[in-house]
């Protein structure tokens, strides 16, 4: 994949200097509390980003320091006992925070792909898979005759050896690549604009994350998806990302183009995560372009 390293104003809010009002995806100040053992605690504080129309953008920072949440505030998915105390989220414009919950869910599954860190929360291992991406089809109003050819079709794109079986099959028959690969199919299910990926590959052998991550990208690239992933890895980021915000203690640290930022950190943090990670990390975070093999 292509890394590249537009030239152009880094923001210093946490929002992206060139994203504007263009963006697919434009968080703005997000501020979340959890109530936790009696007590509040602010875990997110003021977290800006942008999604470009076909952009690849990543949210690095170590564990707890906000990523998933940030994510989950901006599509208003976060857990029941968070709040969000502040900030605003919109996709195409659309309010997601005031957008009434059916038309909510209606957009999630239809413009907005979601893969979660694990495959098997996404998947139920008593349901028979056909039925399950049916249960998709049908709450999209899709017909079952089209849910069905669009499965096997989304099944073949992520590599999936004999879909037809698979889809007869049940969750607990497949290994965690297969069961990621089954997930992506389903999140892309009816072709989203944006896909959302909360640590896709983190339950995932070394040698399968790649290929997941490959694969992913490759059909977003083709169908001119655009991409959010929160990651640790930042591997992830320097190979597949075009825009980085490192997050860091619920706040974002710095953001800008991933060859930029990795070259030249600005922050001490981000820093100190270009060295641990090392140079073999950031082999295509030149600037150059820099194929994935
Ligand atoms: N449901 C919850 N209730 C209380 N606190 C929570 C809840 N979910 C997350 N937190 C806290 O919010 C903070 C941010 O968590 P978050 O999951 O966003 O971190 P992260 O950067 O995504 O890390 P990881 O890579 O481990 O997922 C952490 O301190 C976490 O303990």
């Amino acid at each position: 994949m292509k890394v590249t390293s537009t030239p152009g104003p880094r923001a210093a809010d946490g929002a992206a200097a060139d994203g504007g009002s263009a963006a697919l995806l434009a968080a703005r100040g997000l501020t979340v509390d959890f109530a936790r053992h009696g007590r509040t605690t602010r875990v997110v504080d003021g977290v800006s980003f942008d999604v470009g129309a076909g952009e690849f953008v990543g949210i690095i920072g170590e564990t707890g320091s906000g990523k998933s949440v940030s994510l989950r505030a901006a599509l208003r998915m976060l857990p029941r006992n968070g709040t969000l105390a502040a900030g605003t989220s919109e996709f195409g414009g659309a309010d997601l925070q005031a957008l009434p919950a059916r038309e909510l869910r209606r957009l999630k599954g239809a413009r907005i792909g979601f893969i979660p860190q694990q495959p098997w929360s996404a998947l139920n291992p008593v349901v028979r898979l056909d039925r399950q991406f049916r249960q998709v089809g049908r709450a999209h109003g899709r017909s079952r005759a089209w849910t069905d050819r669009a499965a096997l079709e989304m099944l073949e794109r992520v590599e999936i050896a004999d879909p037809r079986r698979v889809l007869a099959g049940h969750s607990g028959q497949l290994s965690g690549g297969m069961a990621q690969r089954v997930v992506i199919a389903m999140s892309l299910l009816l072709a989203p604009e944006l896909v959302v990926a909360d640590e896709p590959t983190t339950a995932l052998d070394v040698t399968v994350q790649r290929e997941i991550l490959d694969l992913l990208s490759r059909i977003c690239h083709e169908d001119g998806k655009s991409v959010l992933v929160v990651t640790h890895d930042l591997g992830v980021v320097s190979h597949y990302c075009d825009r980085v915000y490192v997050m860091r203690a619920g706040r974002v640290l710095e953001d800008g183009p991933v060859g930029e930022v990795f070259a030249a950190p600005r922050h001490e943090y981000t820093r100190s995560l270009v060295e641990a990670a090392g140079a073999g990390d950031l082999e295509d975070t030149d600037g150059s372009e820099g194929e994935a093999s």
